[in-house]
Order: structure tokens, then C-alpha cells, then sequence
């Protein structure tokens, strides 16, 4: 028997992506709603109620609207926005962040997907807080470059029809200037740091793929970069999808691309370190193991339907 899946939001970025991996799935149905009446609250009523799990691809508010939609106990959900990421009634869906987290999502009702740069930075930094490595007082900066693709249906328009309002002719920029990203509390919180890391994210203009990077100085950890790749060797062990100091595509040897990752569900994590000095790197594509990839992966466990069924390796 199949699991009957609606994506509310399936005509969006995330959604679409979502629908590639599940489609030809014999394990899967898969409803989305006809495009005149996919922002019809009644249908997307009946929709959500009808289904097995539904995966949420909507604007935070539209989300909430979409679970207080939800009238019965059994529809399970996966929600891609950012609205439930902190909410310790929801279960953070990061399969790899922390021990047991598979056994939770097996079980789960109500699992919030991480965000595409939370996703880098726990992967790095996550298992090295709960070593001891790295200490939770220890002050973090994250420094990060997005695809366009990461943000969403407005963001492609801009980087991709000149005329349309926001419209760019960058290559490059940087952004949340003003601070407080709303994926911070995110990468504070599932990282159990004392601090609230200072992030600083830019979009450059290829669709897809990111690099997130955190520097450490290494007199301030307790352990070097053996002890770090120990420690990422131990928490990644059951991990299909991680992998570290993975061959570095760009074959250029010392180059390391935002399109590392592109195209896959993949995250690679890297740590490069010289006198004192050490760069933690991971490289995942937004739309993969930052959202899509996440988001069906978390699927997967929560139906027991294999970890990584529809997934790009
Ligand atoms: N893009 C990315 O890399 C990532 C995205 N996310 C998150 O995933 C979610 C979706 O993002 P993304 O796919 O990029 O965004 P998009 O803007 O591309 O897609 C959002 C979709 O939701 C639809 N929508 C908006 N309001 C409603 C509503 N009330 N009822 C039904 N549908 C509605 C939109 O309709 P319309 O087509 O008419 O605009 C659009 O199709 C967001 O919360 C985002 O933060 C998370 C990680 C990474
Ligand atoms: C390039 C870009 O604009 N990216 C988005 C984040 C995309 C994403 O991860 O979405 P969630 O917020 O749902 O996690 C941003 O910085 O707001």
C-alpha cells in the first residue's frame, strides 16, 4: 500500500523539487492541487486531512494556517518553513544532528524541515559542541553564500527576468545587514551554543548550491582538527548523505565551489586548518539537503520507506 502524500505549496520552488523525488515512487501518491484552486483554504482543507503526511512549501504564516487546518489525528506533517524550527512541540527534522534523532522521526506527528544554512552549520558544529571540542560559550561567526534558487520564486524572477520588480544585475551580495536572520535562533538553539552565532549569508548568482563556512581558532578549542574529524567520523557513521573530506569537484585541488553539491542531497563537510587556524566548510545544494532532499529524506523515515528512496546520491 502507498503512502498518501499532499505537498501544500507544490507550485513553489521547494514543492516542485519535492514532486521530481517522489514522482514514479510505487511507494508514494503523491496530491497536489490544480492550480485554480491550490490557495483555496477549503481544498487545501480536505487535501490536508485526506492525506497520510503532507510536506508544508509555504511562506511561514500560510503554514501555520496550514496545521490549524488539520482537524484529525493522523495526517503527519513536515513543515519546510521556518515557523516550527524552535517549537519544542515539533520534532526538528535533522535525521544526522543528534543521536536517536532517527528513532524520533520514525514516530514523529509533527516535524519541522531545517533551513537550508542551519543545515551547514549544525552538520559542522553540532557534534563538535557535544564532544566538548568546541565549547558552547565559545563565540561563533558563520560566514555563507546561497544559490538564488534559496530564495524562492521571488528571488529567481529577480536574478532571471530584468523589468520584474527587485530585478538585479549582480553577480554577488551580502545581506541581513540589519542582523537577527531569522535562521539564527535555529542554529543557536539545535546547536546548544550559549551565544547566538553572527551570520553573515550572501546569494551570488548560480541557481543552486551553498557553502557555508565557520572559522575557529583552535587554542580556543579542546582538541585539533583530528579531534574534529574524529568527532564528525563518529556522528556521520549511519549517514548516507554526509560525507567528509569528500574529493573536491571543482578539480581545481584548493578550490571549493558553490556548485560542490548542486544537483544532489548530498553534504560534504570539510576542515582545513594550518597554523592554529582551522576552517570548517560544508558544502550542500538549498534546494537538496537544505530543503527538497531534507524534506523526503525525513519522509522516508518518518514511513519507513528507506532512508534514502528518491534521493539524489
Ligand atoms: N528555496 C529554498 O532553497 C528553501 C526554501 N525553504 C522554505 O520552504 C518554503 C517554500 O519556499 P520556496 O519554495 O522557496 O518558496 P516559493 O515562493 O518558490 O514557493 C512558495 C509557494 O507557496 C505558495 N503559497 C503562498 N501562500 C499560499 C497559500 N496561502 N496557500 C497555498 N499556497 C501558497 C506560493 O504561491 P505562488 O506560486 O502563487 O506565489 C508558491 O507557489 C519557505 O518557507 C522557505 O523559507 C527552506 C529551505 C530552502
Ligand atoms: C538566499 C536566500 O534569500 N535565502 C533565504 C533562506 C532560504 C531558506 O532556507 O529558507 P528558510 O528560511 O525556510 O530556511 C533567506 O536568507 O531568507
Amino acid at each position: 500500500m502507498s503512502v498518501k502524500v499532499f505537498i501544500d505549496g507544490g507550485a513553489g520552488t521547494t514543492g516542485i523539487e519535492i514532486h521530481e523525488r517522489l514522482a514514479g515512487r510505487a511507494d508514494v501518491d503523491v496530491v497536489v492541487l490544480p492550480d485554480d484552486r491550490r490557495k483555496d483554504a477549503g481544498a487545501r482543507a480536505e487535501a490536508l486531512n485526506a492525506a497520510d503526511a503532507v510536506i508544508l512549501c509555504l511562506p511561514d504564516d500560510a503554514a501555520r494556517e496550514a496545521v490549524s487546518l488539520i482537524e484529525n489525528t493522523t495526517t503527519r506533517v513536515i513543515d519546510a518553513s521556518t515557523a516550527h524550527r524552535t517549537d519544542p512541540t515539533w520534532t526538528y527534522g535533522f535525521a544526522e544532528v543528534a543521536p536517536g534523532r532517527r528513532a524520533e522521526l520514525a514516530t514523529a506527528t509533527r516535524v519541522s524541515n531545517p533551513g537550508c544554512y542551519p543545515t551547514g552549520f549544525l552538520a559542522l558544529v553540532a557534534p563538535l559542541v557535544r564532544a566538548g571540542i568546541v565549547p558552547a560559550d565559545l563565540p561563533l561567526s558563520v560566514n555563507a553564500t546561497s544559490g538564488y534558487s534559496g530564495g524562492g520564486k521571488a528571488m529567481i524572477a529577480a536574478f532571471e527576468q530584468p523589468g520584474v520588480a527587485d530585478a538585479t544585475e549582480t553577480g554577488f551580495r551580502i545581506y541581513a545587514l540589519s542582523l537577527g536572520h531569522k535562521h539564527v535562533p535555529e542554529m543557536q538553539t539545535h546547536a546548544g551554543l550559549a551565544h547566538p552565532p553572527i551570520f553573515m549569508p550572501a546569494v551570488a548568482r548560480s541557481y543552486r548550491g551553498m557553502l557555508v563556512e565557520v572559522p575557529l581558532h583552535a587554542h580556543l578549542l579542546n582538541g585539533d582538527v583530528t579531534a574534529i574529524r574524529d568527532a564528525w567520523a563518529d556522528a556521520y557513521r549511519d549517514s548516507p548523505l554526509v560525507r567528509i573530506d569528500a574529493p573536491i569537484d571543482s578539480g581545481a585541488g584548493s578550490i571549493l565551489t558553490l556548485e560542490q553539491c548542486a544537483g544532489t542531497d548530498r553534504l560534504d563537510l570539510f576542515a582545513f586548518a594550518r597554523d592554529g587556524q582551522i576552517r570548517l566548510v560544508a558544502a550542500l545544494d538549498n534546494l537538496g539537503k537544505g530543503a527538497a532532499g531534507a524534506a523526503v529524506q525525513n519522509l522516508n523515515l518518518m514511513t519507513g520507506l528507506g532512508e534514502t528512496a528518491g534521493l539524489r546520491l
